[in-house]
């Protein structure tokens, strides 16, 4: 079986990456991710100065996905836009994607300004829907402020630009989202971010799992999968075909991977998963998706990729 995955005019060795968050604080960590298996990396979500984040414990696994309330830590985007200007000098390197999330409007445009004044030659992520700064509600539950960013990123933002998305529960909101979304020459769409302020509680210690915000933090890992489908599959059928879709959450397997696609994912990411197993485990995913399509008799990406039938 051939992974090898196309978007837009890129292609990757694997559909594979990470998902913004996970494995890609450091140099270290991004040059590891560059080493593995996947078939690109994203960088964690960057403000314009570095961020400590919120109090510790705030990411706990658990049997079934994980918890996080982070609180958007990071080394800022200078950091971060050194790394990739520096890689995509290399040739053996992918097409990086480069992640931002202000904690204003303004933020984020003075970001995207500076990206794009650079000769960053990869894809931008703009997070509308990071959970866990308090004080911050997500830009993208709030469909007038999504539609008011897009269009002061689009009039400043020449390269091509992504948005993270979260879960919707509601098919209307599904259609109110895509029509904003279809209005603009989006790169892609990547859907889902974490489930919102879900609450752990552990029965022995009658306690919480993670610090900040009394406990609530962002799910992730098998507890989001039919949500993640969910939206990658509604959004597959509402946007424009130029909008290309990565497919994040809940994947611990092959078989998950091969639902991401079949629901109509052009690349997937994992975070839960990629923190417990580390990045060995896109060679695990990959050897496993690679073990379905030979058994389905399926040859590439395409053969399969947005086909899921219905009854
Ligand atoms: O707490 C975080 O840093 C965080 N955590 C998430 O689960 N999603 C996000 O977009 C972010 I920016």
């Amino acid at each position: 079986a051939d992974l090898t995955a196309s978007f837009h005019d890129h292609t990757f060795q694997t559909p594979l990456m990470n998902a913004s968050g996970v494995y890609c604080y450091t140099t270290e960590e991004l040059d590891n991710l560059l080493a593995s298996k996947a078939g690109t990396l994203v960088t964690k979500s960057a403000t314009i100065n570095y961020r400590a984040g919120n109090p510790e414990p705030r990411y706990r696994n658990l049997a079934l996905g994980s918890i996080n309330s982070m609180g958007l830590p990071n080394e800022g985007l200078a950091y971060y836009l050194d790394y990739v200007l520096k890689k995509q000098a290399d040739p053996t390197v992918p097409t990086l994607f480069l992640s931002v999330a202000g904690i204003s409007m303004a933020e984020d445009l003075d970001m995207l300004s500076t990206i794009d004044q650079s000769d960053f030659n990869g894809l931008t992520e703009l997070n509308l829907s990071c959970p866990n700064v308090p004080g911050k509600p997500q830009v993208a539950y709030d469909f007038e402020a999504t539609e008011k960013m897009l269009a002061a990123a689009f009039e400043r933002f020449h390269k091509p630009l992504g948005v993270k998305l979260p879960p919707y529960f509601d098919l209307t909101q599904f259609d109110i989202v895509a029509q904003i979304l279809n209005q603009y020459p989006l790169a892609y769409i990547n859907t889902i971010n974490s489930i919102g302020n879900g609450l752990y509680i552990d029965v022995d210690s009658e306690t919480v799992a993670i610090k900040p915000k009394g406990g609530f933090g962002g799910l992730g890992g098998a507890y989001v999968l039919p949500t993640a489908l969910a939206n990658v599959h509604a959004f597959r059928q509402r946007l424009n075909p130029e909008i290309a879709i990565i497919g994040t959450g809940g994947i611990e397997n092959g078989a998950d991977v091969f639902a991401h696609l079949l629901a109509g994912a052009d690349l997937v990411q994992v975070g839960t998963q990629l923190m417990k197993d580390g990045p060995d485990v896109f060679t695990r995913l990959a050897a496993e998706l690679a073990d379905i399509m030979n058994a389905k008799g399926y040859h590439k990406l395409a053969d399969f990729k947005g086909k899921l039938k219905t009854l």
